[in-house]
């Protein structure tokens, strides 16, 4: 058996839009079974692939490889290197605990986990960084891919692509792979991503800070998320994130953390206050919950895309949550909330 697990991530915590972001310990997992007897009579499913799922989105997700996005991710893969179908007969048991559509990577995860999906079945060696590419041919902003793959607090950039490689069809229109990668089969062979495209560095991050992330119960789909942002920002806006993010990724990493710093550090002008209309009681919840209102808290900011709020604290994580849940009850929404560690390790596979 095949066992490959995926953290969850949260992207931007406040200024680094799509430029930095943070593994956290829920984890995608693939069960991974191939049966290769030739002399017991075997069901065929199409594209040799049966999926079962639990999990976040178990009433929804479908199970088809040509529409799944961590199968029609991994055929993408597989296809780059003349493989048109899984090895006969693939199973994969997909245990998903991160709540979709709510800012914390789950399709980020579920395309990593493909693409390492079609390295170990389709025997292809790619190493973490090539299987980059791939991941970043589908998922445009590095951020939470590049954190669910390497692991821990991590700062990207994108190498440009070229007007060719930008037209080309797995570069989705919306936050994900736009059609069945899979499933129309013209024959061809797509052409492997361009080498290098993206980059990234790994910082440090101080033990005693952990991550509470309160889940509202409504989706916020990414792509209507980056529908709200202006296409330009003032040059006062701008500066005041970059000064912002210059400080916030050293001051995570500095023990004892330096509360006052960081929640100053972690404020944003790039994206939260576009998406506030998305996600009632947002501007309030942002303002409201400080160091000195709650002892234990460094800083708050929206997670990912949102509609999740993330409270980086020392201490006090029950009471901040409680806080920030009372404040969306006011908004008749209703939420929960996790205690969660920073995944240092990222993606990993391991065969048994
Ligand atoms: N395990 C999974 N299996 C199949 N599809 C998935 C899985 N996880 C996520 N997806 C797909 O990704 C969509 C959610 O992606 P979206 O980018 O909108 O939100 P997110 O990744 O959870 O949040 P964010 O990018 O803000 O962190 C789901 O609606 C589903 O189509
Ligand atoms: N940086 C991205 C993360 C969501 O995938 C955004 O905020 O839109």
């Amino acid at each position: 058996m095949i066992t490959i697990k995926v953290p969850c991530s949260s992207a931007n915590i406040g200024p680094g839009f799509d430029v930095v972001g943070l593994s956290l310990s829920i984890w995608l997992s693939l069960q991974v079974n191939i049966t290769t007897t030739t002399n017991t009579p075997t069901l065929t499913y199409p594209l040799n692939c049966k999926i079962t799922y639990e999990g976040e989105g178990a009433s929804h997700v479908p199970l088809a490889a040509d529409a799944n996005l961590i199968t029609r991710t991994a055929l993408y893969v597989l296809k780059c290197h003349g493989q048109r179908t899984f090895p006969p007969t693939t199973h994969i048991h997909i245990i998903n605990p991160i709540p979709l559509g709510r800012g914390l990577g789950s399709s980020g995860a579920a395309v990593v986990a493909g693409v390492l999906l079609a390295n170990s079945v389709g025997k292809l060696g790619l190493s973490k960084d090539r299987m980059m590419d791939y991941c970043l041919m589908i998922e445009r902003h590095p951020d939470n891919v590049m954190a669910a793959m390497m692991g821990g607090f991590v700062g990207t950039y994108l190498k440009e692509l070229d007007p060719v490689d930008m037209e080309r069809k797995e570069i989705p229109l919306a936050e994900v792979l736009p059609e069945p990668a899979g499933g129309e089969d013209t024959g061809l062979r797509p052409p492997a991503p361009p080498l290098g495209i993206g980059h990234y560095i790994k910082f440090g991050w101080a033990k005693e800070i952990k991550a509470v992330a309160i889940i509202p119960d409504f989706e916020v789909p990414t792509a209507t998320a980056r529908g709200v942002l202006p296409d330009v920002y003032s040059r006062k806006d701008m500066i005041f994130n970059l000064q912002r993010l210059a400080v916030l990724t050293t001051a995570l990493t500095r023990s004892p953390p330096d509360a006052e710093l960081i929640f100053q550090a972690m404020q944003d002008k790039v994206h939260q206050p576009y998406r506030k209309n998305l996600i009632p009681g947002l501007p309030e919840i942002l303002a409201s919950v400080t160091p000195q209102s709650h002892p234990g808290l460094l800083g708050i900011c929206l997670s990912g895309a949102g509609p999740t709020i993330l409270a980086l604290a020392t201490h006090n994580f029950e009471h901040i949550a409680e806080m920030i849940m009372t404040r969306f009850k006011q908004e008749g929404i209703t939420c929960r909330y996790e205690l969660l560690e920073p995944a240092y390790e990222g993606a990993q596979v391991i065969e048994s």
